[in-house]
């Protein structure tokens, strides 16, 4: 049996990890995993690639850290690697900042270099580094990869990089990163299989999940993205705001007299779906949800996601396929209608059928744009990085 690596990808409402053997070109999962929090008890659960369950471990609610989750997941991989070895760990990194564009094996530098990043995405880069210090004290030889969710856009230009304050602080690095890269990347990947005759054009993936961000992609590549200098702006999202007046945050600083931490946790924690429906951050629960609320939330949801969704297509200049990934992206059907229907003037035109059924291709056939649901894999583009890196490694 080959080698494998272990991939760890920290969301903001999950915790996903899938082990790939990649002793050939295209790493193999052979097993996947998740911790849900938002369930009453979390769960991790541990299942093959077909998604038959092999394993599930109730965690104690509210853990003040994951370390004990990590030593888990960690113990059972270990019983459960035949034969070959565990290369590497790769992790999902929210940040990167100017200076990693690309994967990198993480050293004390690179680790500190990565927490100094924590102010522009407090909810998740925290998140992602745990696990790389718990892997660190329980095997401290092995081999740790970082892969980004702002690489991908790493290639973004003026305008679409710039923001409208004076030069000085673009300078210093105060410019548009754009987030979930690695899912844009993955179902860039998986369209040129699907759809080759759309892949090269005018391309919006929609990625929704509990955190939220839309790309336009040409050539297969990152044009433009929702998300900014953090993963608050943009879209409505699970408990973040999204794109705001900045002088709802002047008023709230010098008129409501918060302090910058009760800014940053009512803007990244309280609001989006659970700040204005009051009754969850969960679309299943806003769309099982009878309360008024709730459909309020739902509605300005889907209305900032179909108005990102022209904002992109300016940048490409049209619009020949929309995307929809991520947990609400493509599983939630009535979403994905809601937001079609807005986009009917851009000759979006959804098949009812096809969409309830969440087939690969919804587009009704007088749709002007291929519309498809392509299920997204972060662990995935990981696992490509960490096994292109070792080869290169192994190489030099
Ligand atoms: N069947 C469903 N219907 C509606 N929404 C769903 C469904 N399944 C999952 N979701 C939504 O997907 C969100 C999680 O998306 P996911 O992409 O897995 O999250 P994360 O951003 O943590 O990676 C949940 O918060 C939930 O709102
Ligand atoms: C960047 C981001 O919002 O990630 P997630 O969707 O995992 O919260
Ligand atoms: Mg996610």
């Amino acid at each position: 049996m080959s080698d494998s690596v272990l991939v760890l990808n920290a969301g903001s409402s999950s915790v996903k990890f899938g082990l790939f053997d990649i002793g050939s070109a295209e790493p193999q999962l052979q097993c996947k995993g998740l911790l849900d929090e938002q369930e009453k008890v979390p769960r991790i659960v541990v299942s093959d690639a077909s998604g038959k369950q092999l394993f599930e471990k109730r965690r104690p609610a509210g853990e003040a850290n994951d370390d004990g989750l990590f030593a888990d997941i960690f113990a059972w991989i270990e019983d459960h690697l035949v034969g070959g070895k565990l290369a590497a760990v790769g992790h999902r990194i929210v940040h990167g900042g100017r200076e990693f564009s690309r994967p990198v094996a993480i050293t004390e530098r690179t680790l500190a270099a990565l927490d100094a990043l924590t102010p522009l995405a407090p909810l998740h880069q925290p998140r992602c580094l745990a696990p790389v210090r718990t892997v660190q004290s329980l095997q401290p030889e092995l081999t740790q990869i970082a892969c980004f969710d702002t690489s991908f856009h790493h290639g973004l230009t003026p305008p679409a990089s710039r923001f409208a304050i004076p030069r000085q602080f673009e300078e210093r690095g105060i410019r548009r990163y754009g987030f979930h890269g690695l899912s844009f990347e993955y179902v860039a990947g998986r369209l040129a299989t699907i759809a080759p005759q759309s892949a090269g054009k005018r391309v919006v993936v929609a990625h929704l999940g509990n955190g939220a961000s839309l790309c336009a992609l040409h050539g297969g590549k990152s044009v433009d993205t929702t998300m900014g200098l953090t993963p608050l702006d943009g879209l409505v999202m699970g408990t973040r705001c999204g794109t705001i007046d900045p002088g709802v945050l002047l008023y709230l600083l010098q008129e409501e007299k918060m302090s910058a931490e009760k800014v940053q946790h009512l803007l990244y924690e309280k609001s989006g779906l659970l700040g204005v429906s009051g009754v969850s951050a969960d679309m299943r629960a806003l769309l099982a949800s009878r309360e008024a609320a709730a459909r309020d939330a739902v509605e300005l949801f889907t209305f900032r996601v179909a108005a990102g969704v022209a904002v992109m297509a300016n940048s490409l200049a049209g619009l020949d396929a929309l995307v929809f990934t991520g947990g609400i992206g493509e599983h939630a059907a009535e979403i994905r209608q809601q937001i079609c229907d807005r986009l009917a003037w851009l000759g979006v035109r959804l098949d009812a059928t096809a969409n309830a059924k969440a087939q690969q291709h919804i587009a009704a056939a007088d749709s002007q744009v291929d519309v498809l649901v392509i299920p997204t894999s972060e662990e995935t583009s990981i696992a490509r990085h960490c096994a292109a890196l070792l080869r290169s490694q192994a190489k030099a």
